[in-house]
């Protein structure tokens, strides 16, 4: 059980600051939603998170050892990134793909084990790819490829997992599957979320960036609220607890007058 965290992360690209002190704790098997509007900075963070990208300043801790520290294939074998536009595949298939999730705990040439297999088989279930295994890369659905995407981080077998915007081309049920799934997955995860309603739901803890800073933080119930909803957003909405799934619900009324 691993915890990612950030301390006082600043990055700014040219002039522009577009982090600025962040701070984050995701807890060990603990699912973190990174919330905020258009361009506050979320994916800029996650790739920092994921050792994809330097800071400016400040540190990322993976299980308390700054990252910076830690060989790249290590990084590799205990964290997966599901990137928001993952790098186009062409004729490949859905097993080639779902495979690469194992080339951090493969020899460079070898071929896949019978481990690196089970792997790959148990991830493509859980993902509701079985038998898709063939099924070229460019013929898939915007949701089918980000369903696969996620079964290349699961067999990857990490500890913690990094995701941006995971659902946004889902439907709502692989919605509420996948972030099901992530939650029982007992990983540590970091994801982007835009649907508060589905944040309050999965996440145990979250995380607002606007302009480049930490807004609010802390549990759902804590952070959701009508004012932090006008303050972020510039939207009205009203917050009251689901008698249903006894999480914040968010009725969006319409946008807020900017001051
Ligand atoms: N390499 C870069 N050079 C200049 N500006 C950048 C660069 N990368 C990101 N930005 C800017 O930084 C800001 C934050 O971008 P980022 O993609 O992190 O936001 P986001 O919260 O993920 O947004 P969205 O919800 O739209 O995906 C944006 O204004 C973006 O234009």
């Amino acid at each position: 059980m691993t915890s990612l965290s950030a301390r006082d992360i600043t990055w700014t690209a040219g002039r522009a600051p577009i982090l600025d002190g962040v701070d984050l704790d995701a807890r060990p098997g603990e699912v973190l939603g990174l919330l905020g509007p258009n361009g506050a900075g979320k994916t800029s963070l996650l790739r920092i998170l994921a050792g994809l990208r330097r800071p400016g300043r400040g540190r990322v801790l993976l299980d308390g050892t700054p990252i910076g520290q830690l060989r790249r294939r290590e990084v590799a074998r205990r964290l997966a990134i599901v990137e928001q536009s993952p790098e186009a595949h062409t004729d490949v298939s859905v097993h080639d793909v779902v495979s690469l999730g194992r080339t951090p705990h493969r020899g460079t040439f070898s071929a896949l084990g019978a481990e690196d297999q089970a792997a790959v088989t148990d991830a493509l279930a859980a993902t509701g790819l079985t038998g898709w295994e063939d099924r070229l890369w460019s013929t898939l659905s915007g949701g089918e490829q980000q369903r696969a995407q996620l079964a290349r981080a699961l067999a990857q077998q990490p500890e913690v997992i990094v995701l941006d915007e995971p659902t946004n081309h889902l439907d709502v049920r692989y919605q509420l599957e996948l972030l099901a799934l992530l939650r029982g997955s007992g990983l540590t995860v970091v994801t982007a979320l835009h649907d508060l309603n589905l944040a309050a739901r999965f996440c145990d803890q979250l995380v607002v960036l606007q302009q480049g800073r930490v807004a609010a933080a802390g549990s759902p119930a804590d952070v959701v609220t009508d004012a932090l909803v006008r303050q972020v957003y510039a939207v009205e909405a009203v917050v009251d607890l689901s008698p249903h799934t006894g999480s914040p619900a968010v009725t969006f009324l319409g946008p807020a007058h900017r001051p």
